[in-house]
């Protein structure tokens, strides 16, 4: 091994467990606390394959470097068998500092079993399944039992998905769609559109989904050794060396998102072939990328390479309580359908984390989701037109106001252009909650019923005690500010106008509306305590006790 990757000597925090501490001690819960299951480590684990030797060279001080990684994984290669090169050492890591910094804490709030553990195959391949080979486990590594992550990774999702062990995209493919795609951004979606851009970024080479395993290859060392660092900043309460060792894990597979040959983000996950369902491990993205819309498209391109790669069929994962939402957004669920057989005994148990589950579609084009989309928006907006017209515009209706609102020109109904072609009809008039007021034959009888209605209710609040607030517009020479924050103010004066005019109130629901507003206005604008704020309390009051009894004696009102 070159000097330059010999561990710097520090002292062994007194948080850090030694190999025999680790061995027995249970740590403090915390949401991150995880620990192997008894069934895992007990029936169905491989005995701890990260010896004590490699263990300790991966928790020096808690305070994990590029060096330390890299001597890690070289030990653990070494231990496992691995097939680590020397090319490793040309890795550099520019980040090393990040895992420095609450090492401890994340030690203590770890539960130590699972790093013994290690889910039963961390950072040995090879020796998970020569120790399997013999015996009921039903571990297994990542790629068919294959070490190294060589068949399945490289590129994924569309530019890659040749590359990626010659899958396609299933469903639809983008070539002739261009032209019958409804052009307005606006019709498809958030979603979409934040999938098509990053889309067109993969398209324009600025963006790209890789998956790797630890290979060797100086370029994918140092994208996993960068999304180990992510996950060591967004996962702070996850030890440093347990996410190296199943970054670095041979059976474990890593999609990364890469912009501009820099990793921002990733999934580990570790996929159990002979049961067709995958494990995450991790998922994060980098912080000041976060909510763009790249763990989406990573989910996406992950649930596509899982699927046409790896052939599994589900995903299952320990999600932290606030990531909850995420992993709903992006189809997974609490409830498990997949049969425990398949996957009891095999994943990691996390104390804190909720178990959910993602059913991965056999057929949907994952990372060309938007495509779909929008040629499924397509063919519903077509049948729309097809069956109705509403995708004619008609122009707007001339609405020239005198004062109080009340039109210069009576619009008929019937006069409103396109009403009619949509299916109005005459019968259709008057189709209100008050519709007792209305039941007579002609529209001129029906408007002579309902202004002798609403003149009397206006009557019967001008004559309140409690009216004289409302009786005229607020004057706002009295009142600077009043309009400053009533936009829309009414008062009694001003619907006595447009109930003498005729022309305004066309149904009660106008005139009631109008009311409401006035008193709301007043509790708007004063606080509770105030003379205002009580009167329009009251005299609302009043004014309800007045529409209910007036409807209630209809026959009177005709
Ligand atoms: C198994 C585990 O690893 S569990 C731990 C998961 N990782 C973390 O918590 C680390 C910190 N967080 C992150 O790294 C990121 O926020 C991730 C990976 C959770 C999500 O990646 P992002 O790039 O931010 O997601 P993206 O921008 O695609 O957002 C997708 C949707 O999920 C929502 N979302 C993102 N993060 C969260 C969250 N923590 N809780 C609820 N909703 C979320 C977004 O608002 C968005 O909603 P929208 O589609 O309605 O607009």
């Amino acid at each position: 091994m070159d000097s330059h990757l010999t561990a710097p000597n520090r002292s062994r925090s007194s948080q850090t467990p030694s190999p025999s501490h680790s061995a027995s001690a249970s740590a403090t819960s915390s949401l991150h606390k995880r620990k192997l299951a008894a069934a895992a480590s007990e029936d169905h684990a491989p005995p701890s394959s990260f010896p004590p030797s490699s263990f300790s060279a991966d928790t020096r001080d808690g305070a994990l470097t590029s060096n330390d990684d890299l001597e890690s994984i070289s030990a653990r290669g070494a231990d496992s068998d691995s097939d680590a090169d020397d090319s490793e050492d040309a890795v550099v890591d520019d980040d090393e500092d990040d895992f420095d910094h609450d090492n401890d804490s994340s030690i203590r709030t770890f539960t130590t079993a699972r790093l013994e553990s290690g889910g039963g195959g961390s950072g040995s391949g090879r020796n998970t399944k020569l120790k399997t080979e013999n015996s009921t486990v039903k571990l297994e590594s990542a790629d068919g039992g294959k070490d190294g992550a060589a068949p399945g990774s490289g590129p994924v999702g569309p530019t890659g998905a040749a590359a990626a062990g010659g899958s396609s995209i299933a469903g639809i493919s983008t070539k002739e769609d261009v032209k019958i795609f409804t052009e307005n951004i606006q019709t498809s979606g958030a979603y979409s559109a934040r999938e098509e851009s990053l889309k067109r970024e993969e398209e324009a080479g600025r963006l790209k989904f890789v998956c790797y395993s630890n290979d060797g290859v100086d370029e994918h060392m140092v994208w996993l050794i960068g999304l180990k660092n992510i996950f060591g900043r967004q996962l702070p309460n996850m030890p440093k060396e347990y996410i190296v060792r199943l970054v670095m894990d041979r059976s474990h597979k890593s999609v990364m998102v890469i912009r501009r040959n820099q990793v921002v983000g990733g999934i580990t996950y570790r996929p159990y072939v002979s049961q067709k369902f995958g494990e995450i491990a991790f998922c994060a993205i980098t912080a000041d990328e976060q909510v763009k819309g790249y763990g989406t498209r990573l989910m996406n391109h992950l649930k596509q390479h899982a699927r046409d790669v790896d052939g599994l069929t589900h995903f299952l994962t320990y999600a932290d309580n606030n990531a909850v939402g995420y992993f709903i957004k992006q189809g997974f669920t609490k409830e498990i359908h997949l049969e425990r057989d398949r996957w009891q005994g095999y994943i990691k148990d996390y104390d804190g984390g909720i178990l959910m589950e993602c059913k991965i579609d056999p057929k949907l084009p994952y990372t060309d989701l938007s495509t779909m989309i929008r040629r499924q928006r397509q063919a519903i907006d077509e049948k729309i037109r097809e069956l109705s017209n509403c995708q004619i515009v008609y122009p707007g209706i001339d609405f020239q106001k005198k004062e109080a609102g009340i039109p210069k020109k009576v619009v008929k109904v019937e006069d409103i252009p396109g009403l009619k072609e949509a299916g109005w009809t005459p019968d259709q008039w008057g189709h209100t909650r008050f519709r007792a007021l209305i039941v007579s034959a002609d529209n001129a009888t029906n408007q002579k019923h309902l202004t002798g209605f609403m003149r009397s209710l206006l009557k019967s609040m001008h004559d309140h005690v409690d009216a004289w607030p409302f009786k005229e517009p607020v004057d706002a020479r009295d009142v600077p500010d009043y309009y400053d924050i009533i936009k829309d103010p009414m008062d009694l004066k001003t619907m006595s106008k447009r109930v003498e005019s005729e022309q305004y109130y066309v149904t009660l629901e106008m005139f009631v509306a109008d009311v409401k507003r006035m008193f709301a206005n007043a509790r708007t604008y004063n606080s509770p305590d105030t003379i205002y704020y009580k009167c329009a309390t009251r005299l609302e009051t009043h004014f309800q006790s007045k529409v209910q009894s007036g409807l209630q004696s209809n026959t009177k009102i005709q």
